[in-house]
Parts: structure tokens; C-alpha cells; sequence
């Protein structure tokens, strides 16, 4: 292998340039207006006969959760191949190409295993500000032994003003800095983990407890239908969180309904029933003459005449709570009797919608909470406070207008962003619904034997594209946040280019990289073909050759299941203190990152720069 890149004579430094990474694109679809008249409205159901219508960088902060140990190897392969500081080379974000491969794969046969799908989590640019002071807490440990009250107290200033500025309210913020604070100092040495490392890890976990632990999902009614009241402010976007909703649980295989209740802004039945035609779900609408009360009750009526699983009630909002409003909720509660009452909740208001989610569940009783806009809020106070100051779950986050924007709220992964650790879990399960498990496995195995190919690189580009734009793919891994919209604008144009090459390739080519290796003229012929230079197609080609070495190595380690890093921190605090520097666990720990460094250098002739930035620095 190496043979065939020295034969190819080139640096395949020009090809960083010209490296692959996934591009999405993502249509928005228009919406079609609909007519206020009587019955279900429905694109797919016939109308009814009714009249009514640590960037932290710190690669070991355990999640403590059973059977993620696949999950936990990816994110701590990607960590340890990536950045260690602020910014980010070039080499090493095009070398996460490879990463987004294994990990799809990998994530991919894991997660097939796993019986309980699961839904997605959040990615935005929320927290970009939070992550970012936090890092800041942590250096200011860097140099230390072991954690104690004095050497504590200037990180905890900087995580308490971290917090306020994310806009977390400040009884949540003492009590915050305060469990931290102890259980910091009572952690004492911890063989094998660094002070830093320890505050991260506490930190971590405090972060899960105050987002509520565990993922609190809907609850679907035993028997006859589950009825989902929306209740929260104007324009929080209640409306489009019914739409949203709607098509999550048609997901999950049930039918749904949804009724438009909101006789008082004159656009805002049309715009539910609009949203019903984008997710194909049936609208019923009784117009704006009935007490919403009254639609309420009809709709469910209509709903349970026609066998439907889920009926999602829209709810007027008002610009600030008032007595007309609860009062209101109460009367549509009381006759709908249902199974749910999310309240909407605008993310940007942060420590304010807390609040609201508390006054709301004094007032009318509700089940937890969604986050609407969180794409929007870079602060993210309001998912940290919700759980603590209202006693009540946040079940979703919306994070973008469109209809599939809107995903379960994992406190353990949310926190896992919040440090700057990515969110793998949520890449895996991505990747698993533009995969199928039989393609992944045979990926695999071509990882394995080394055989990966220009077919397979094209096959696995656009997997990754279908699973959306590229700058919202990486948000999910590890340290991806310090890549510059520059950065990723070239990667998607570099992707084009190659995909122009790879076409100009002929199928024995394609499978067979080998031919182009040795014969200058086929180089010549496929650079003609696509506009490039030869160099740049010898550049190609030589990266192919060092990628399936890299992934090769790599994916050994993953498939092994456990990355010392993490394994040895976790050891560490779960009260183990076994890990002394030079045992077996420390040189494990050691070899994984040399192993790595070591198959970018033996891949990569002198000077051939390409991936080079995989191993980390
Ligand atoms: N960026 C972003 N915009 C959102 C999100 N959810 C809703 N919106 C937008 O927010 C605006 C208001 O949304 P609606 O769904 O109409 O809000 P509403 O709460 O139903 O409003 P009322 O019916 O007046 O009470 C719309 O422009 C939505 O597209 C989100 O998660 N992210």
C-alpha cells in the first residue's frame, strides 16, 4: 500500500483541499394554503361527512448509562483524534471524514443491537457560549495535583458566572456551584485522572441531575386515544410544535389528529392545517364561531370515530398569562381529559420560561415542557433551569422551523454537548435512519479487510449527506464546534471536486484503486475527465490507500469496545484509584493514541500532509 502511494510520486498535501466531507441539502417545502371550511381536512384521510371541520477536551467524562460502552468508544476515538486546544487545522476537521465513516458504521450495528429506538437530541449552536467559559474553568487547573477548596474557588467563580450568563436562574446557579463545589473537593486524588479532568467530570454529572437524569419521553394512553393538550404564550411556537409533534409520533407508527382550537388569531387555523398537509396528518377545524372548549370535545369525538392513536390539541396563546387564558385551558382540559399537557416554551426567554413552566403547572397541572427555538439561543439558561425550578421535564426541544426539527430531550447527551464532547449517540441514530443495518455490516467488513473503495467512499459520502447539512452533522462530534463556517464551506466544495473524479473513474477503477495507482495514463485520462490536475487525482487516490489503513486500525479499536481513556476515568471515580501511571490500563491508554499517530505516519509518505492531522497532536 504504501508501494502504491510512493509510485504515485506525489504530495498528496494538495488533496487537503480537495478532501471529502458530506454536504446536505435541505429542502424546505413550500406550504399550501388551506380553506376554512367543515370536517377533517386531510391530504391522505377523506374528509369527513361532519359540518365541523470540553472542546473541554477532556476525553474521559463518563456517561452513566448501561450498555453505551460501543457508543462511548466512538466518541472517545473521535475525541482522541481530534483537536486538543481551540481551532481546529484543516487536517484534522477533513480527517473527521473518516471518524463520520466508522462511526456511522460502527454506531450503526451497535445500536441495531439496542431494541429501544430512540429519537435525537438537540444540535444548535446552543451552548457555543457556555462550553466555551466552562473551558475556561477547567484550564485554570491544568497545573494541579489534586483538587482542594482553594484551588477550586477561582473555576467555581468561573462556572457560577458561566451559568448566570447562560441565563440560569440564580437560586439554581448556588445551589449548582455549591453541590459541585463538595463534591469536588471531597474527590481527593484520583490515580490516572487529572484534576481538570475530575472537575469535568463532576460537573458533568451535576449538569445531568439538574436537566432532570433521564430522558422523560410521551406517554402514550393504554386504551382508547392519547390526547396531547398544547398549551404556552403567543408565538412561542405552539402551532408549529403540533406539526412537529404530529409527525414524531406518526414516526412511531401512529395516527394522529390534530385539532385547531385557536378561534382568536385569524390565520391560525389555517396555518394548522397547512402543517397537516406538510406531515400529512388530518386537521379537524370547527372554524372560529364554537367555544374552543366545545371544538375541543368535537374533535375528539371525530378522533375516537375514527380510530386515531394520538390527538394533538392546539391552543390559543396570549401575550402574557391572564386569567381568560388558564381558565380557558382549564375548560378545554376538563373535557378532553388528556393523557398529556406539554407547555411551550420559547428558549430564548431563558430563566423566563422556567418560570412560566412553574406558573403553568400551578395553574392547570402540565407533564412537562417543550423547548421551542433552541437553534436560536446560543445562552441555553432555560434547559438548565426547567427541571429545577418547575419540578417538570422538558420532553422536547424544537430547534429549527422545519417539520422534523423538533427531537426527545436527553439530559445525558445535552450535558455531553454542554462539555464540548459531541453527541455520538445522537450522530449513531441519525445515521441509522439513512442506513440499513445489512450495508453497515458489509461496510464494515470492507473496513476491516482493507478493501474500503472509491465506490464505497462515494456510497458512504452520501449516506452522510442524507443525514443533513454537513455544519449540522458535526455539531454532534466532539470538538466540532471550533470548525469556522470558512472551513466547512471549503470541505463541501472539496467534495464536489472529488466527487468529479471518482465519476471520471471507471467502474474497474472505482473498485479497484490499484489500476489508477500503477498507470499514470489512467491518472491522466480521469484528471482530463473531470477538470483537475493529475496531481490532484494522484493525491486522490493516495489518500484512499492511507484512509483504508487508518480506518482499518481505527475501527479495530472501536469494535473493541473500550477505549482506556475513558474507561481508565471512569475507573478512576467510581472509587477505584487503581490506575497508577506505567500499569497495564496507563499504557493501553498511551498505545491508542500512538497506535493512531502511528497509522497516519506509516500511511503517509514523507510530506504527503492529506489526513495527516488524524493522530492526534
Ligand atoms: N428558529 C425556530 N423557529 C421556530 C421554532 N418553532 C417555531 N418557530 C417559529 O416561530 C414562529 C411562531 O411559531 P408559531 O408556531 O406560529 O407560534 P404559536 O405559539 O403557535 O403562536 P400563536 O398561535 O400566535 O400563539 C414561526 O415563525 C415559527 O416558524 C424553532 O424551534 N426554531
Amino acid at each position: 500500500m504504501v508501494g502504491a502511494n510512493a509510485a504515485l510520486g506525489t504530495s498528496a498535501a494538495s488533496f487537503s483541499a480537495t478532501s471529502s466531507v458530506a454536504v446536505a441539502g435541505a429542502a424546505a417545502g413550500a406550504a399550501a394554503t388551506g380553506r376554512r371550511e367543515s370536517g377533517v381536512r386531510s391530504p391522505c384521510v377523506a374528509s369527513s361527512s361532519s359540518s365541523l371541520s470540553l472542546g473541554v477536551r477532556c476525553r474521559a467524562v463518563s456517561v452513566r448509562r448501561p450498555g453505551l460502552d460501543a457508543s462511548r468508544s466512538l466518541r472517545s476515538s473521535l475525541l482522541a483524534s481530534g483537536s486538543s486546544g481551540v481551532g481546529f487545522s484543516r487536517n484534522e476537521f477533513f480527517a473527521r471524514h473518516e471518524a463520520f465513516f466508522l462511526a456511522s458504521n460502527i454506531g450503526i450495528l451497535h445500536e441495531a443491537r439496542r431494541e429501544n429506538g430512540r429519537g435525537l437530541v438537540v444540535r444548535a449552536a446552543v451552548f457555543d457560549q457556555l462550553t466555551d467559559s466552562l473551558e475556561a474553568a477547567w484550564s485554570k487547573l491544568k497545573k494541579e495535583d489534586v483538587l482542594t477548596k482553594d484551588n477550586i474557588k477561582e473555576p467555581m467563580k468561573d462556572i457560577r458566572r458561566a451559568l448566570l450568563e447562560a441565563d440560569v436562574s440564580l437560586p439554581v446557579v448556588r445551589r449548582f456551584v455549591k453541590s459541585v463545589s463538595e463534591k469536588a473537593i471531597g474527590m481527593g486524588v484520583v490515580r490516572g485522572v487529572r484534576p481538570d479532568q475530575q472537575l469535568v467530570k463532576v460537573v458533568n454529572d451535576e449538569l445531568v441531575g439538574l436537566m432532570g437524569g433521564e430522558m422523560v419521553g410521551i406517554e402514550f394512553a393504554k386504551s382508547g386515544p392519547t390526547v396531547i393538550l398544547m398549551a404556552g404564550l403567543q408565538g412561542v411556537g405552539k402551532t408549529t410544535a403540533c406539526g412537529k409533534l404530529a409527525l414524531f409520533c406518526k414516526k412511531k407508527g401512529k395516527s394522529v389528529m390534530m385539532v385547531a382550537t385557536d378561534v382568536y388569531r385569524p390565520a391560525a387555523i389555517d396555518q394548522l392545517v397547512t402543517l397537516g398537509k406538510q406531515v400529512e396528518v388530518p386537521v379537524f377545524e370547527a372554524g372560529n364561531q364554537l367555544r374552543p372548549a366545545e371544538i375541543a370535545k368535537r374533535g375528539l369525538a371525530e378522533g375516537k370515530k375514527q380510530g386515531i392513536d394520538v390527538i394533538i390539541v392546539d391552543t390559543a396563546g396570549r401575550l402574557q398569562v391572564d386569567r381568560g387564558m388558564m381558565d380557558e385551558l382549564k375548560q378545554i382540559k376538563q373535557v378532553v381529559n388528556p393523557t398529556e399537557v406539554l407547555l411551550v416554551v420559547d428558549a430564548m426567554t431563558g430563566q423566563e420560561a422556567a418560570g412560566l413552566v412553574a406558573s403553568f403547572n400551578l395553574e392547570i397541572g402540565i407533564t412537562g415542557a417543550i423547548l421551542t427555538k433552541l437553534d436560536g439561543d446560543s445562552r441555553g439558561g432555560a434547559a438548565l433551569s426547567v427541571k429545577e425550578v418547575s419540578n417538570k421535564p422538558i420532553k422536547f426541544v424544537g430547534e429549527g422551523e422545519g417539520m422534523t426539527a423538533l427531537e426527545p430531550f436527553y439530559p445525558d447527551r445535552m450535558a455531553s454537548r454542554i462539555l464540548g464532547m459531541g453527541d455520538v449517540l445522537t450522530f449513531v441514530e441519525k445515521a441509522q435512519e439513512v442506513m440499513v443495518k445489512e450495508d453497515a455490516e458489509l461496510m464494515q467488513k470492507r473496513i476491516m479487510e482493507a478493501k474500503f473503495d472509491f465506490n464505497d467512499f462515494l456510497a458512504q459520502t452520501r449516506n452522510l449527506a442524507r443525514m443533513g447539512s454537513m455544519s449540522n452533522i458535526m455539531k454532534f462530534l466532539p470538538g466540532m464546534n471550533k470548525v469556522s463556517p470558512q472551513q466547512i464551506r471549503e470541505a463541501e466544495k472539496s467534495l464536489k471536486i472529488m466527487e468529479s473524479m471518482i465519476n471520471s473513474m471507471t467502474p474497474k477503477e472505482r473498485a479497484d484503486p490499484d489500476l489508477l495507482a500503477k498507470s499514470p495514463s489512467r491518472r491522466r485520462r480521469v484528471a482530463n475527465g473531470s477538470g483537475r490536475s493529475q496531481e490532484q487525482v494522484s493525491a486522490l487516490v493516495a489518500q484512499l490507500f492511507q484512509m483504508r489503513v487508518r480506518m482499518k486500525s481505527l475501527a479495530t479499536m472501536m469494535q473493541g469496545g473500550s477505549i482506556p481513556g475513558m474507561e481508565g476515568l471512569e475507573e478512576g471515580m467510581k472509587g477505584g484509584r487503581k490506575a497508577a501511571p506505567g500499569t497495564a490500563k496507563r499504557k493501553r491508554s498511551r498505545g491508542f493514541a500512538s497506535q493512531l499517530a502511528e497509522s497516519g505516519a506509516k500511511s503517509s509518505p514523507k510530506g504527503s500532509g492529506g489526513f495527516g492531522g488524524f493522530a492526534k497532536k
